[in-house]
């Protein structure tokens, strides 16, 4: 069982301040980090595993500091954001070069474990620079988890993956989690968040802004109306029937964009396409407006 701890922890980039004195414990099963763009959970996350050093307070696994600590290497696996890798290498040889970067007594069978658990081994002989965005966050989770790792961090797993490679990642990080691993995985999206931690830390401008149990923690959200943006046959019409309809706390027609604020999400997302049905409207696109999630956020760091 390992456990991370963030201390009074923070890191700036010249004059910017990314990290701004957080204190956290990270335990045994998922644990989500929710902010928006920009809030500093890569930074905090590249602290976590080892990439970093903080400015000022410690980060520690198991009360060791991590900065340049082989043993907490060998023990935490990490997923990074950026999608380039090695493109002219096979999916294998990335694998088979991580496990010989840890020092592993068999690095091909190690790849071979790695490349199962994630189900890239129809795909392993094949350059990395022919995988779809799906299978680079696969093969570099491969990657992470040649050393079987107690610790996981994952800093945006879902960026351009598929519904079915989506559901196969929940699965994966899901028993994981069972196995007793401590796994952290990063997102800026709620709903996804919601569905996969137990634990769901928020992060807000380089500050802790919240951490509990999702449900809690969506409960001071209900506060706050979703916004989204939706483009459609007939904005006009629309607007004037979701007003009508009465569950929308606000419309607004902003060029070709209706605005609409929404007092609860899984509603609103029932009520719109009926609305809009019995109004013969056509919806276009409907979008969670990035800035809710920022005002929701901004409104728990006010809390
Ligand atoms: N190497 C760097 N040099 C300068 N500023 C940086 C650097 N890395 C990050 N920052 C700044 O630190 C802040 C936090 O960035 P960070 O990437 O940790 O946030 P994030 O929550 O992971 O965002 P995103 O979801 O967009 O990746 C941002 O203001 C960012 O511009």
């Amino acid at each position: 069982m390992a456990t991370l701890e963030i201390a009074a922890c923070s890191r700036w980039y010249g004059n910017v301040v990314a990290v701004n004195d957080v204190t956290m414990t990270i335990g045994p099963g998922i644990t989500g980090l929710l902010g928006p763009n920009g809030a500093g959970k890569s930074t905090l996350i590249h602290m976590l595993g080892g990439f970093l050093p903080p400015s000022t307070g410690t980060v520690t696994l198991d009360g060791a500091a991590i900065w340049k600590n082989q043993g907490a290497y060998r023990t935490i696996g990490l997923v990074p954001e950026r999608e380039a890798t090695y493109d002219f290498l096979t999916g294998r040889q990335l694998a088979v070069a991580s496990a010989e970067l840890h020092g592993l007594p068999d690095a091909g069978a190690a790849a071979a474990r790695a490349i199962a658990t994630v189900e890239m081994g129809d795909a392993q002989d094949r350059k990395i620079g022919e995988y779809s965005k799906g299978m680079k966050q696969r093969i570099k989770m491969a990657s992470a988890l040649v050393h079987d790792p107690a610790v996981l961090l994952l800093d945006e797993p879902f960026n351009g993956m598929d519904p079915r490679q989506r559901l196969h990642l929940i699965a994966l990080l899901r028993s994981m989690g069972a196995e007793g691993r401590t796994v952290l995985f990063s997102s800026h999206i709620l709903e996804e968040v919601e569905q996969l931690a137990h634990q769901i830390e928020v992060i807000v401008a380089g500050r802790h802004a919240a951490s509990g149990d999702y449900r809690e923690i969506r409960r001071l959200m209900t506060d706050r109306p979703h916004q989204y943006t939706i483009t459609s046959s007939d904005n006009r019409v629309l607007a004037s029937a979701l007003v009508a309809d009465g569950s929308t706390a606000g419309v607004s027609l902003d060029g070709a964009t209706l605005r609409v604020q929404a007092t609860e999400f899984l509603a609103f997302a029932e009520l719109l396409p009926r609305v809009a049905r019995d109004a013969g409207v056509r919806l276009y696109e409907v979008s969670p407006a990035d800035e809710s999630l920022e005002s929701v956020f901004s409104y728990l760091v006010t809390a």
